[in-house]
């Protein structure tokens, strides 16, 4: 079993993206530039969005953090992202969710600009990912992609099951994987928490590549998968003793694996990255430097 180690390929491309960034200053421009929306205190996103920030200074990017109360109204959030969107010196816009139950999730991510929607949410950059266009992909799968590349993991022409619909991960990484262009031309199953056990133990067992993500410790057992199979484990669960682990069983699943991704320190560091490579994205279309 080898390890997809996710901090080593997030340090190797954010060092590729600094490189860039500090050409694009030598040559007058200013930095790239990504906002931060956090609202409330839901203590596993401070961490997160802390990440982001700490991500934008080893970019060399300018990491701006917005934090508003939990009692804030939707509204009033809507006026924000207005203001950030017409606001030329952000390039890149991101809400953290889990937003409080009184705002409607889907109207906030609507109302980014696309051009700034660098976690590639909105409709309009999902929509144009699925139809391979150019747009922000959905950070995590984009991720996940990269990891896979990183390490040459072939994933043409194999089996892969998803298992999760979110939209954020499950939904976008089947589309990546299936797709003929990115990282592309997978066989994909989604799957979900509500598939039939034996259905999804009749796809596990044959798949080359399980990608994870519905949140459950120790979800993915040993006997879900084959001999030689990669795995890559979405799931960030803190159990009660403080201890982070993914959806996957990972003791005794690593055993058949060929690599597996760790938790922490695989797919979560990903996210964070790709998340740079959106932004400079973002920036490199403001500047028409592509
Ligand atoms: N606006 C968004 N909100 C959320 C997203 C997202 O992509 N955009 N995804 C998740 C949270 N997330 C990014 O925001 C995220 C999750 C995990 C990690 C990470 O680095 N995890 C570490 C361990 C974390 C820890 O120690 O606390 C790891 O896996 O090594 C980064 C970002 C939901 N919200």
């Amino acid at each position: 079993m080898k390890l997809l180690d996710g901090k080593k390929c997030a340090e190797s491309l954010v060092a590729d993206i600094a490189r860039k960034v500090a050409g694009y200053e030598e040559s007058g421009l200013r930095k790239p530039h990504m906002t931060v929306i956090l609202v409330g205190e839901h203590a596993p996103s401070e961490s997160y969005v802390k990440s982001k920030i700490k991500s934008c200074e080893k970019a060399g990017f300018e990491g701006t953090l917005l934090r508003f109360p939990d009692t804030i109204r939707e509204a009033e959030l809507l006026e924000k992202i207005a203001e950030i969107n017409a606001d030329q010196t952000t390039d890149g816009l991101i809400v953290q969710l889990p937003l409080p139950r009184h705002i409607n999730q889907q109207h906030i991510i609507n109302a980014i600009a696309p051009e700034k929607d660098i976690d590639g949410f909105h409709p309009t950059n999902f929509g144009r990912m699925t139809l391979g266009q150019k747009a922000f992909r959905p950070a995590t799968a984009y991720g996940i992609c990269k990891l896979l590349q990183f390490y040459e993991i072939p994933v043409w022409g194999k089996h892969c099951v998803v298992i999760g619909r979110s939209n954020i991960v499950g939904k976008p990484i089947s589309i990546m994987l299936s797709n003929d262009f990115d990282i592309g031309n997978a066989t994909v199953t989604l799957t979900h928490i509500e598939t039939p056990r034996e259905l999804l133990l009749d796809e596990t067992r044959r798949a080359d590549i399980v990608i994870v993500a519905v949140g459950i410790p120790g979800f993915v057992t040993e006997d879900m998968v084959k001999e030689g199979v990669v795995v890559i484990d979405v799931g960030i669960n803190r159990l009660e003793d403080g201890k982070i682990v993914g959806d996957v069983d990972f003791e005794n699943v690593q055993k058949k694996c060929s690599w597996i991704t760790p938790v922490p320190g695989g797919v979560g560091r990903m996210t964070v990255a790709a998340l740079m490579i959106n932004t400079l994205m973002a920036y490199q279309n403001n500047f028409d430097l592509v």
